[in-house]
């Protein structure tokens, strides 16, 4: 796998991240390529997922926030253009297969078997991350806090589709609004629409461009508060300018949810302060559940509303 600079916008772990000048740590986007996975299973996801969201809304919604399966996000829960579907780890073939009962008249064995094989492919892919970002905060972190506390970690993808109005003429609308995840660390892969666009420090919206065979992985909040925020959540959000649909796959890389959060003392510096109050992972899932439904128009709260010093 390599990982790879683009412009002045990207860090490289390989790059080695250089202390004195911070600013490659302080992007939390980077992007990485020679990843493994094949165009082909993008292009079979891609089908299949579009078969998936062709579905009449009658029949998506059984697999709704009020069904048992609750794994679609239907259209105006975190945007009016914006519906996914949820597979969880580690057993993503039985998640995935929650959805296709309730969804297909038939059995569905493709579906479930790729997107188990992603999921698997992707939760490798995580592993190798997390310690390439470990190895940026310090040559011995990953023999250090990899076992201890990255070893329980659990990944999900969201299958994403992106519906813009027909009247978009021109115009830029926001198709997912400005958030930070929930994650230690997140791999996008985005189609050739484009759209993903991430906050600088100084409040500027940059465009992360589609590349070929590359993915995009960012940060998230549960590193960025191991991190004692030296790794950056950074915000960004999806605009949409064309009238096509978009497809994206995110998928999330998380602590256990009961797992304590705590910046360790060689992280954070004798002596010094830590950014973050120690938190239960579950207890910010709780609450940014809480505060961000129907609030797609508003600024997301972060880890920082939460337990930021
Ligand atoms: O669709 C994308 O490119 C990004 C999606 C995203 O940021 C998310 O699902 O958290
Ligand atoms: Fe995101």
């Amino acid at each position: 796998m390599a990982v790879m600079g683009q412009d002045s916008l990207w860090f490289c772990p390989e790059m080695k991240v250089s202390r004195s000048n911070s600013n490659e740590l302080e992007w939390g986007f980077f992007l990485i390529s020679n990843h493994g996975v094949s165009t082909d299973l993008y292009r079979k996801i891609y089908a299949l997922s579009n078969d998936l969201f062709s579905l009449p809304y009658e029949t998506k919604i059984k697999a709704g926030p009020s069904s048992s399966a609750r794994t679609y996000t239907p259209h105006f829960i975190a945007s009016p253009f914006f519906e996914s579907f949820r597979v969880s780890g580690p057993d993503f073939f039985a998640s995935a297969q929650v959805s296709a009962e309730v969804l297909f008249d038939q059995p569905n064995p493709e579906f479930n078997e790729k997107l188990t094989e992603y999921g698997k492919k992707m939760s490798e892919l995580s592993k190798i991350i997390v310690e390439l970002v470990l190895l940026c905060l310090g040559e011995d972190f990953p023999e250090k806090f990899y076992g201890p506390d990255f070893s329980d970690c659990h990944g999900y993808m969201r299958i994403n589709n992106y519906s813009p109005p027909e009247s978009l003429e021109g115009e830029e609308i926001e198709g997912l609004g400005m958030h930070t995840d929930m994650s230690c660390v997140t791999i996008v892969y985005q189609d050739e629409t484009g759209g993903l666009q991430v906050r600088s420090k100084e409040g500027l919206w940059m465009d992360i461009n589609p590349c070929p065979d590359t993915l995009v992985v960012n940060i998230g909040d549960l590193m960025h508060a191991w991190s004692n925020a030296k790794l950056r959540s950074s915000e960004h959000r999806v605009v949409l300018s064309r009238n096509v649909n978009r497809f994206s796959l995110a998928f999330f890389w998380c602590f256990d949810d009961e797992k304590l959060i705590s910046a360790p003392i060689e992280v954070v510096g004798e002596g010094k302060g830590s950014v973050f109050k120690p938190f239960v992972c579950k207890e910010y899932l709780k609450f940014r559940e809480s505060n961000e439904k129907g609030k797609f128009d508003k600024v997301g709260f972060t880890v920082r509303d939460f337990a930021g010093n």
